[in-house]
């Protein structure tokens, strides 16, 4: 059993004391404010693991990867045709040399010695024989054969000295970093790694999410429905979430609306994960039981944010009876304000609690296809289809009805419009702020 690095309560006690900060309010926080409160909670766990390269990506790298050796390890050709010395090669008139026996292969380097007026037969990644230091590509160069060999002539203009060489180490030096820790492994790092001959690296462990959702009302797909009833779509969509950033998602399934069955699953839910995302019951119906019992199982930084959807989010922490803590961020029922949520809050606090860095959503800016209407005091996260415009800059065209529960508008959406806290209406072809989801992943 691995240890909780920190103690998500010290913190949220810290964060609480009385002062100047904005949290445990029951005013609205700003978007900006309630992401900067849940990067200053969070510390990153620093339990490691040692993974094989073919496991490794998009694990956090845990400790930077040093070069053990150069990379190229020798000089070697980029092309395949001739190598010689740059000191023979002629500017004014045709440098003619004479083919010298052998050939210098990748993985068989040359053995001979080629002398001054002399070239050598080389392919791409040979090593450069001593004492040859330009490569002619052989389409650039013309071979007639002679009494001894052959020879070959270049045409003045054609090259340059020391062209077509790669340098021992210009790719990566022996001693010098390679990847930082922090790095959420991409295919490229993966591949540097293998070059540098190391088989495995040291990772962060897979941060632990307990995922479920409350509600009388949700049936699991496969069943009945109910009168009354809908199926559960914000675990499926919340569970994958998790699996895409890269953690363990643990499925806790439905939970009625039910103290005694909410207060179990999430003790459940502490013992078993880093992380509790919870979607439904924070709001004030006479069914939302998940806010009362969260303030009395731990300690809630916040309830509610200036943004639509997804106004009534709280982020906290957790204690379980055995004393182990876990952080908690309960998401909003509705399900287009639970995955919206969990983009603006929930994605980059999972991704510093893994240990990644610099995590924020990658943005641009597009113009608005359309008008938007929109009023001033609640930053709002729309959704919409970003493509190219016929001058081929970026234009992003709203995904139709936006209520908080219909969710084709983010199935249909791949990119999230972000119209500010005190911006108003927008007119087609103004600039907006778009997060596309690529950049969420
Ligand atoms: N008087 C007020 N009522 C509401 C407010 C408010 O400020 N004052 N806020 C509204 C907003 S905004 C939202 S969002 C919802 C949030 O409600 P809860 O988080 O308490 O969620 P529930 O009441 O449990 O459900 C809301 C809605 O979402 C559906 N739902 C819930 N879980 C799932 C699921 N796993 N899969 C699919 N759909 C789900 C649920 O059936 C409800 O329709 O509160 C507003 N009310
Ligand atoms: O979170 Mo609510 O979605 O603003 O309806
Ligand atoms: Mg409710």
């Amino acid at each position: 059993m691995l240890r909780p690095v920190s103690d998500p309560l010290a913190i949220i006690r810290t964060m609480s004391q009385p002062g100047p900060s904005p949290l445990i309010s029951d005013a609205d926080l700003s978007v900006d404010a309630a992401r900067a409160a849940i990067a200053a909670a969070l510390r990153p766990l620093t339990d490691t693991e040692t993974v094989g390269l073919a496991d490794a990506p998009g694990r956090v790298l845990a400790a930077d990867v040093i070069s053990p050796i150069d990379v190229p390890a020798h000089d070697n050709s980029a092309m395949d045709g001739y190598a010689f010395a740059a000191a023979d090669l002629r500017a004014d008139a045709p440098t003619v040399l004479r083919v010298a026996a052998g050939t210098a292969f990748a993985g068989t380097p040359h053995a001979g010695v080629v002398g001054r007026g002399e070239c050598l037969r080389i392919m791409t990644g040979a090593v450069m024989p001593a004492g040859l230091d330009t490569v002619v590509p052989q389409e650039l160069a013309t071979l007639a054969a002679s009494a001894d060999g052959g020879l070959l002539t270049i045409a003045p203009g054609v090259l340059k000295p020391l062209e077509n060489r790669r340098l021992r180490g210009e790719d990566l030096a022996r001693g010098r970093p390679a990847v930082q820790a922090g790095r959420v492994l991409k295919p490229a790092d993966v591949g540097l790694i293998a070059s540098l001959g190391i088989p495995q690296v040291a990772v962060l462990r897979r941060l632990r999410v307990a995922v479920f959702s409350t509600g009388d009302e949700l049936r699991n797909a496969g069943e009945p429905l109910d009168p009354g009833c809908i199926y559960d779509s914000n675990r499926y969509t919340l569970l994958s979430a998790v699996r895409r950033l890269g953690m363990e998602p643990v499925d806790l399934g439905l939970v009625r609306d039910d103290p005694a069955a909410l207060q179990a699953t999430l003790e459940r839910a502490v013992a078993e994960a880093d992380v509790v995302l919870t979607s439904g019951g924070v709001s004030v119906g006479d069914a939302d039981y998940t806010r009362d019992l969260l303030a009395r199982m731990g300690q809630v930084a916040f309830w509610k944010v200036a943004m639509r959807p997804g106004r009534p989010f709280a982020f906290g922490a957790l204690q379980g009876p055995a004393g182990k803590t876990a952080w908690l961020f309960a998401l909003p029922g509705n399900p287009v304000a639970s995955l919206v949520t969990f983009y603006a809050f929930a994605r980059e606090g999972l991704l510093r609690l893994a240990g990644a860095q610099a995590t924020p959503p990658l943005t641009l800016q597009a113009r608005s296809a359309a008008a938007i209407r929109k009023r001033p005091g609640r930053t709002e996260f729309q959704r919409g289809v970003l493509r190219r415009a016929a001058d081929g800059g970026w234009e992003v065209a709203i995904t139709g009805a936006q209520g908080a529960g219909i969710l084709r508008s983010m199935s249909e959406a791949n990119a999230l419009v972000v119209l500010g806290q005190a911006q108003g209406s927008v007119a087609a072809g103004d600039w907006v702020e778009v997060w596309p989801f690529d950049g969420l992943v």
